[in-house]
């Protein structure tokens, strides 16, 4: 069984500095968000509230703030983190962009390999980057993020740019890549629809600085996802909740 992969984000102050020297308004002051082991939170909020701030600083990336935070297994877990633009490099085959985050050894081209098969590409190993389209080259940022067997996913709008089509393919198979391999989730999106899609809980950011407007959780169970209508469904009540967020505070 896999180790317990829950975390608290507590933090004090988060600012950038400003272009005169001092520092800009903080976007988070005295904030705390709870993260139970394998929950799939969508974080949902105005653009440039600071939602891929929140992912930097979960993620190790921007270490300037004040705050903490705890890992319920007591240690960092294994992070993978997939962005809005798929990030491949284009100079690299698939397969060597796969096998990228993988400490270097002989099992490394065999993961590599594997997470191209689950993400339903198979046959574009030694494919580069520019020859697949936009959906493909998701599905292979996907790939790399779940060959490191992540404990803690990060996903910020990676699947944004995308027809309806595509976007409801790659939806499907992120569904059944954490049914395989369960692992704590925390999505970014600006969509309603796709948050009640993909998560179990629904996180709604205001301000500045960033708090936490709604909390909801998503009353769907992985099956009741794919049935015509359920989303729609739940969408209208969680967007429903929404619009009066927007209205007590418009
Ligand atoms: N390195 C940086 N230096 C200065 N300001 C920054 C830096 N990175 C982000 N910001 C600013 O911080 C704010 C929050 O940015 P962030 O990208 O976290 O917001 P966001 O909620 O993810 O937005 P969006 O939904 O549009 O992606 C923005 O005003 C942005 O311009």
């Amino acid at each position: 069984m896999a180790s317990m992969t829950g975390l608290v984000v507590e933090i004090g102050e988060k600012a950038f500095p400003g272009a005169s020297g001092g520092a800009n308004p903080p976007l988070y002051k005295d904030f705390r968000l709870e993260i139970a082991d394998r929950a799939f939170v969508a974080l949902l909020g105005p653009s440039g509230l600071g939602k891929t701030t929140l992912l930097n600083m979960i993620a190790g990336v921007d270490k300037a703030f004040t705050g903490r935070l705890d890992f319920t297994n007591g240690r960092r877990p294994r992070i993978s983190y997939v962005f809005q633009s798929p990030r491949l490099l284009p100079w690299r085959t698939v397969l060597q962009n796969v096998a990228l985050p993988l400490p270097q050894g002989a099992d490394s081209l065999k993961r590599a390999r594997a997470a191209i098969a689950d993400v339903g590409l198979a046959g574009s190993e030694d494919v580069y980057p520019e020859r697949l389209s936009l959906g493909m080259q998701r599905r292979v940022a996907l790939a790399r993020g779940f060959a490191v067997e992540p404990e803690l996913l990060l996903m910020d709008e990676p699947f944004v740019s995308l027809d309806e089509a595509n976007t409801a393919k790659l939806h499907d198979l992120l569904n059944d890549l954490i049914a395989a391999r369960p692992t704590t989730t925390l999505f970014v999106t600006h969509d309603s629809r796709e948050a009640v899609r993909l998560a179990d809980r629904i996180v709604v950011l205001e301000g500045p600085p960033a708090r936490i407007a709604r909390d909801i959780t998503v009353p769907l169970t992985r099956e009741a996802r794919r049935i015509p209508g359920e989303i729609e469904r739940v969408r209208d009540l969680v967007v429903g909740r929404l619009q009066s967020v927007a209205a007590v505070n418009g």
